[in-house]
């Protein structure tokens, strides 16, 4: 039987360029990503992705409409009992400059330029429908570097 843990992931995509992060400790470690992480009790998924991304000081001047919902990816990972129910959202008007913190580096990205070779593996595969669509995925791993089976579809609506 499995359970399901909400995680958020927020990608800011600007014309020809995409923030990243490098981050550098714990679950996956050493790997380019958006930014975002566990849905605490009591709050929404986008009050999750908000406070995941914005640092404090500058939330409360950032309105509510900043991201879009994107994305929705379920992530197996063989013999383990939780699913990752991963909600992905577009910040596209997001002028901040990013601050490095204990746990992420932030990097600007070209779009032809993104490091996929140091990402998960998955990436390489929704990121091209991130920057037109809206789009479901679910993605089976064997260990972390190994897609034993993924579906993905665009939708219209999520
Ligand atoms: C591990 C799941 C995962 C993954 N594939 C396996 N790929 C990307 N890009 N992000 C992921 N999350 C996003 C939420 C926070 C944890 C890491």
């Amino acid at each position: 039987m499995f359970t399901n843990k909400l995680l958020t992931l927020v990608l800011v995509v600007q014309p020809g360029r995409v923030l990243l992060g490098m981050k550098k400790r714990w679950f996956g470690a050493g790997k380019w990503n958006g930014f975002g992480g566990k849905v605490q009790p009591g709050e929404t998924i986008e009050e999750a992705a908000r406070r995941l991304f914005l640092p404090e000081n500058c939330r409360r001047k950032v309105a509510s409409q900043w991201m879009h919902k994107i994305g929705n990816i379920t992530f197996e990972f063989i013999g383990e009992t939780e699913l990752l129910d991963t909600h992905v959202f577009r910040a596209d008007n997001y002028n901040g400059e990013p601050t490095e913190s204990d746990e992420m580096r932030p990097q600007w990205f070209d779009s032809d330029k993104i490091p996929f070779g140091q990402m998960w593996v998955d990436d390489i595969l929704w990121f091209p429908l991130m920057l037109q669509k809206k789009f479901f995925g679910y993605f089976k791993f064997q260990g972390h570097d190994l897609i034993i089976d993924h579906k993905l579809e665009e939708v219209e609506k999520l």
